[in-house]
């Protein structure tokens, strides 16, 4: 559906050349969810306005529908446009149109008759759960509202792809659930398929089915989102998953433990089809080992599981008992002993 391949773009400025876009090939298949994550400055916008052109690569093909765009006239590209919808951080409505002036409008500019802009005005009001606020000003609203909004104007003209520049990050954790939940809602619909970006990993988490994580204008890493939690491979990437994770232990909070458990400390890392419990209480009942779960948190990722947890291992009887636990534990689950402070 949207292939980069080998994208480049550089702004030259005052004799200065930012390369914001470092060779960037990418695949985005129709249907999908497509995350890119990274810091600021890390060439996300740019390589995100490169999809509509609204930046123009300095080199490499830009592919969108099995059509090279860097090759488009310009009434091609407004065909393009028009079949990809785009929404911002910070909403970009109109303020002096009300709500339904707003969603009306890419419909007026394609020419689409009135009562046809009516039905459709309509039927997206009522997708996005807004209704009564036809008649409302932008002013008027919340931001979680305004986005709906936003997100009810970009599918105005029906697009294929649907392109998110930071949708969330002006909004709070609630308001940012309800309209992940609004896009995947978008995505399951009308099988649009949806590139977003965002500096939030709980963003990827909650809605993506791949992710590109970018540095430096480059492509880092990128893979399904459950591989790249599961096993990142680049420190910027497992960054990025322990602020969503709080599964990490400080040095203070290790000396804490260490001062209250006299046992020895795991880590069990659980990836894949691995459930906690069964694996652990069996294994511990055989080796006649006490555990204790200190520490972590266990979720599903798309249908997998995976997390780590923190176990105090106490032998009832014999000390070496914990030795053959662990061996045993290690051949399903990832287990190493907790000594010092974790990088
Ligand atoms: N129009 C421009 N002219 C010159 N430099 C630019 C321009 N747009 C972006 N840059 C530079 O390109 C680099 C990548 O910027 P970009 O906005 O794509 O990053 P980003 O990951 O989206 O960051 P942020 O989240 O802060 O927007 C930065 O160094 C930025 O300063």
């Amino acid at each position: 559906m949207i292939r980069f391949e080998a994208v480049s773009k550089i702004f030259a400025t005052n004799k200065k050349q930012t390369p914001a876009v470092s060779h960037v090939s990418l695949s985005i298949a129709q249907g999908e969810i497509y995350g890119i994550i990274g810091f600021s400055g890390a060439g996300k916008s740019t390589l995100l306005r490169l999809v509509n052109l609204l930046e123009t690569p300095s080199s490499g093909k830009i592919i969108v529908g099995g059509q090279d765009i860097t090759a488009l006239k310009p009434r091609e590209l407004r065909r393009l446009r028009r079949r990809i919808g785009m929404i911002f951080q910070t909403f970009n409505l109109f303020n002096a149109r009300t709500v339904f002036g707003n969603i009306a409008y890419p419909l007026k500019l394609a020419g689409t008759p009135k009562a046809q802009i009516k039905t459709r005005v309509g039927e997206l009001l009522r997708f996005v759960g807004l209704e009564d606020k036809a008649d409302h000003y932008p002013e008027q609203l919340s931001g979680g509202q305004k986005q709906r909004v936003g997100i009810a104007r970009a599918l105005a003209t029906s697009p294929d792809i649907l392109i998110c520049d930071e949708a969330t990050s002006a909004l709070d954790p609630e308001t940012t659930g309800d309209i992940l939940k609004l896009l995947k809602r978008v995505n399951e619909a009308y099988g649009i398929t949806i590139l977003l970006i965002t500096h939030e990993m709980h963003v990827i988490r909650s809605i993506c089915d791949r992710v590109a994580v970018m540095e430096n204008g480059k492509v880092i890493e990128e893979g399904s989102v459950y591989e790249i939690f599961a096993s990142p491979k680049h420190p910027t990437t497992a960054n990025f998953i322990r602020s969503v994770q709080n599964d990490q232990l400080s040095p203070k909070l290790l000396e804490t433990l260490k001062s209250k458990h006299q046992g020895k400390l795991f880590r069990l890392v659980f990836k894949g089809g691995t459930t906690s419990e069964p694996v652990l209480s069996r294994a511990a009942r055989l080796h006649n080992v006490d555990f204790n779960i200190i520490y972590g948190s266990i979720q599903e990722l798309k249908g997998q599981l995976f997390g780590s947890l923190i176990v105090e291992f106490q032998p009832a009887d014999e000390p070496s008992s914990v030795d053959r636990l662990v061996a045993q534990l290690a051949q399903t689950v990832e287990v190493r002993e907790v000594i010092d402070h974790e990088s």
